[in-house]
């Protein structure tokens, strides 16, 4: 049965909020229950002695209540947990619709016609600067001319912690299923099937992860330290100029990058550890 309230939404008195109910926004009363399935009779607490007795229980016990007495004491409480999912709903709307704005603004290299079209062949250089083939490729090459144990070492974690993102990178696109913008334009070179999906980005997942991994291993020098960082945000506004991806793509992509890093510490690969898995392979 319908409710009144989405009939006549504005009628039931007390401030008027937006709520959803079938898939579109209504407003809704914030001083009147919400739930009119049951007559008022049947609703706990609403005799004199049981609402005394509820309003000197425990804000606690109280807020774990699900009934409404009718009466006005509980209710700011009862139908403040009613319009969480609200508001979270309209305010992730409202960041979503802030975020695809900003990603069409900024997608200023999407095409060669675009605004800064002429900048996209070195958009595209800085793209491919942080593709997996060319990171995996060479490291597996360092990795082969390595003549150190720490180099070698630091080589084949780096490698494994490459894998790995590209596994995750899979789940989550495969999960969340993100369409890339509608303005990018699909001439992306060596991509899987997942690559049609955008979020997180997977440029900017390894650019974070991988510099994260120089700065820690590799890198010393204060001037290639700043270039190291550079590149990793210059990687991921890249994503974003070339119409690739949206903001929010890229920044959970930096997130999942240097949580990534995290992992890699975690389960890093010692010379014994090494020796010891292929022993067993062995
Ligand atoms: C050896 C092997 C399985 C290599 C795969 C490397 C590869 C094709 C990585 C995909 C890189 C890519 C196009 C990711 C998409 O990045 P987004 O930033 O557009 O999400």
């Amino acid at each position: 049965m319908p409710s009144p309230k989405s009939k006549n939404p504005v009628h039931g008195g007390g401030s008027p909020v937006l709520g959803s109910s079938n898939g579109r926004y209504d407003f809704m009363s914030l001083t009147k229950p919400l739930n009119r399935s049951s007559p008022p009779h049947q609703r706990q607490g609403s005799d004199p002695a049981t609402a005394r007795l509820r309003a000197s229980e425990s804000p606690t016990r109280r807020r774990g209540s699900s009934s409404s007495t009718g009466s006005g004491q509980g209710l700011p409480e009862e139908d403040g947990l009613r319009l969480n999912p609200s508001f979270i709903r309209v305010a992730l709307s409202s960041l979503l619709a802030i975020d695809l704005w900003m990603s069409k603004t900024m997608g200023v290299c999407a095409c060669e016609d675009s605004s800064w079209g002429s900048v996209r062949p070195l958009m595209k250089l800085i793209e491919i600067s942080g593709h997996g083939i060319p990171w995996l490729a060479g490291t597996a090459y360092c990795l082969y001319k390595s003549d150190s144990a720490t180099g070698q070492e630091v080589m084949l974690n780096l490698f494994m912690g490459l894998l790995l993102d590209l596994v995750l990178v899979t789940i989550v696109k495969a999960v969340v299923r993100r369409r890339r913008p509608a303005h990018n334009r699909m001439d992306m070179f060596a991509t899987f099937s997942v690559d049609r999906f955008s979020f997180p980005s997977g440029h900017a997942t390894r650019a974070a992860m991988c510099g994260r991994f120089l700065l820690a291993h590799l890198v010393l020098a204060a001037p290639l330290r700043f270039l190291v960082v550079l590149w990793a945000a210059l990687v991921g506004l890249s994503r974003v100029l070339l119409g690739r991806h949206n903001v929010t793509d890229v920044m959970f992509g930096f997130w999942m990058g240097y949580v990534q890093y995290n992992l890699i510490e975690m389960l890093w690969l010692s010379p014994q550890t090494l020796q010891g898995l292929l022993g067993q392979l062995a």
